[in-house]
């Protein structure tokens, strides 16, 4: 008897060759899926290295207009803003998240006369601009207050659509931001106005980096945000909250982070078949950054493994710190 009988079905077969396995490859990453993270500084010609984000800088938004014209080249086609807020113009009530000269509406303006194509995502959220760090207002005990922070935000993203921004992304976790911020963006006509909801956006620590690239570290001393991220340990309560923002009128919606979530992320592209997108958040980058610098790990391979795997869970796109590295290495 032949060995064959035995084996009629042999895997294996499909992955002999370059050419059959990219033949029966299911995902591929593209440079479109990619979402350029950048933090931005005021002033001009300023260039700071974020030392727990070995690689990553924050720029002043004369050199930014150059990253951007660099990471397009690329393939990129969309970048988040995340403005570096100077000590003194951060308040208790965060009134600098709504300056029409601020940091990431300047931002906005500028990029937008710069590079037209580039899509522009600002974030929407109070803690580059509260002295707390916490992403709302809050009340005497240090609870973050609900309708009140959603008051700020309405202004916050109106702000940020005036200067031109493609998409608002509310990062905020409040309860009916996104129905407000909607209702508020068609009343004041810009209806074009996207909103990407950080709708599962989970109290995590691997946040570390961020708060420190954006320093609201400092701020936010030993405190959480589990009064209104969400707890790592549900997955029901993610596809809840990812419903409602989509009810309440979100264009697209964002899980966060990104590699310990990828559950999430398929759940929510399998229950509820909308645009998804996903945050490999700086916490992944640093822990991936310092396996590359000790040698632990190959670079680019393991760039690119890691960001395949959020296409194969479901991600139609992906920020990562990453980027503008992964694109240049899609293109060979
Ligand atoms: N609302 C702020 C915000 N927007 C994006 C991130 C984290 C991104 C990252 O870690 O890369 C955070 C930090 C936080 O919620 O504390
Ligand atoms: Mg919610």
């Amino acid at each position: 008897m032949s060995y064959s009988q035995y084996l009629p079905r042999r895997p294996r077969r499909l992955r002999r060759t370059e050419g059959l396995r990219a033949m029966v490859a299911e995902h591929q990453l593209h440079a479109a899926d990619l979402i350029y993270p950048v933090f931005v500084l005021p002033g001009s010609n300023q260039r700071e290295a974020v030392p727990s984000m070995p690689g990553v800088e924050r720029l002043s938004v004369d050199l930014l207009i150059e990253e951007a014209r660099a990471a397009y080249e690329l393939g990129i086609r969309s970048m988040a803003l995340f403005p570096v807020t100077p000590m003194e113009k951060k308040s208790l009530c965060a009134s600098e998240a709504f300056n029409p000269d601020g940091i990431a509406q300047t931002a906005i303006r500028a990029l937008k006369q710069a590079l037209p194509e580039m899509m522009l995502i600002a974030d929407v959220a109070l803690d580059p601009f509260t002295s707390h760090g916490q992403d709302g207002l809050i009340d005497d005990d240090g609870y973050v207050i609900n309708d009140a922070t959603v008051e700020v935000l309405i202004k916050q993203a109106l702000s940020h659509a005036e200067a031109g921004v493609d998409i608002v992304a509310p990062s905020d976790m409040m309860d009916g931001r996104i129905g407000a911020i909607r209702d508020a963006l068609e009343d004041a006509g810009f209806v074009h106005t996207c909103i990407m909801a950080y709708s599962a956006k989970y109290a995590s620590s691997y946040y570390g980096p961020f708060r420190d690239a954006v320093g609201s570290a400092a701020n936010i001393k030993g405190g959480n945000k589990k009064t209104y991220q969400m707890d790592p340990a549900n997955s029901d309560e993610a596809i809840a909250e990812i419903a409602l923002d989509l009810e309440e009128g979100a264009d697209m919606v964002m899980v966060k982070p990104g590699m310990p979530y990828l559950d999430i992320v398929r759940r929510c592209k399998s229950e509820l078949a909308v645009p998804t997108f996903a945050y490999q958040v700086s916490g992944e980058y640093a822990m991936h950054m310092a396996a590359f610098e000790k040698g632990w790990l190959k670079q680019d391979e393991v760039i690119l493994e890691s960001l395949l795997a959020f296409k194969r869970a479901g991600a139609d796109g992906i920020l990562t710190y990453f980027a503008p590295a992964a694109a240049r290495l899609l293109k060979g």
